[in-house]
């Protein structure tokens, strides 16, 4: 039995043929309107979400089969003290898969050594984010052609963006991607990220604090939330939250075929001036979410040679 608790759990050539199923999907979803009747999809969040969870519901549906799940800890029996371990020996119970969103780093993987379904980890506290990332290299793939050959700028909260931390895992696997991690130095990439992933890769990499300096050399600009709920001090949270907005004056440096992309959802960080510039692609990337989820409850539940 195959678990997503990191986008390394997915080998290059596992990732390639996910992608081309999502790519298929995304032509034709009705052809795969019946390849999950009678499975159940179970959406185990502690957390808040609008996309993650929604889509992965979205996708079950839409490939025939039902969900079942609750939307916070609150709703759950983890506010009577119910352990991630006992609540997925009994999710295992009711669903043939499942996701799980834990403030927690570490929650999914726990479950997933006490589980007789696939978990997918949907967002572990600042940890990982691998769907997202699944989302993110879908979209670069489409919009590009390739996930070899281009220059990413990461900007925003890189400390405790999680979404960040799962992209940059993934994408150093691929030929001549360069990274330029935009921050302030309160919010600069952790060391286990700089120090086992870039460099351990021999990833070419810069990092910076100035967005207009770097934009001109992007060819993708992936733009982030500060990560409110991860702060220790609200005031800490109210000095970084403004530090990068994008807008058009900055988006006049960039090439004509640069792509922004946001894993949403965006609070003041892309002003609402570019959602039509036909470089602002964040939305369609919220579509392709639906398309690689399902793929991937296909694939883990090795539905995906139907
Ligand atoms: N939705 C993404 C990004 C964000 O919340 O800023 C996440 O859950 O990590
Ligand atoms: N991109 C993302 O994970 O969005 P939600 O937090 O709304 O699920």
């Amino acid at each position: 039995m195959k678990h997503l608790l990191s986008p390394l759990d997915l080998s290059v050539t596992e990732l390639e043929d996910l992608l081309n199923l999502a790519r298929d999907i995304s032509k034709d979803p009705k052809k795969y309107s019946h390849v999950c009747d009678g499975k159940k999809l179970a959406t185990l969040f502690y957390e808040p979400s609008t996309r993650t969870r929604l889509s992965f519901e979205a996708a079950m549906l839409n490939l025939g089969g039902s969900v079942l799940g609750f939307s916070s800890a609150n709703s759950s029996s983890a506010s009577k003290g119910e352990s991630v371990a006992d609540t997925i020996r009994v999710i295992s119970c009711y669903a043939d898969i499942c996701a799980m969103r834990h403030p927690k780093e570490g929650a999914p993987m726990v479950a997933a050594s006490k589980s007789s379904i696939p978990v997918i980890n949907a967002g572990d506290g600042g940890h990982q984010h691998p769907t997202q990332t699944l989302t993110d290299l879908m979209t670069i793939r489409e919009l590009r052609g390739s996930l070899d050959n281009f220059t990413i700028g990461l900007c925003g909260d890189l400390k405790f963006g999680r979404t960040v931390h799962s992209l940059i895992n993934s994408l150093v696997r691929y030929k001549n991607v360069k990274f330029v991690l935009i921050s302030p130095k309160e919010l600069r990439i952790p060391d286990y990220i700089r120090d086992d992933v870039l460099k351990a890769n021999q990833a070419e990499f810069i990092e910076m604090e100035n967005l207009e300096d770097a934009m001109p050399e992007l060819n993708i600009l992936y733009m982030t939330r500060v990560q409110r709920e991860r702060f220790f001090s609200e005031d800490e949270y109210l000095r970084m939250k403004d530090f990068y907005i994008l807008d058009k004056s900055k988006m006049a440096l960039a090439k004509e075929d640069m792509y922004v992309l946001h894993p949403l959802p965006r609070v003041n960080e892309i002003s609402v001036d570019i959602d039509d510039d036909p470089r602002a692609a964040y939305f369609k990337q919220v579509q392709f979410g639906v398309y690689v989820r399902m793929a991937l409850i296909m694939t883990l539940l090795g539905l995906n040679n139907k």
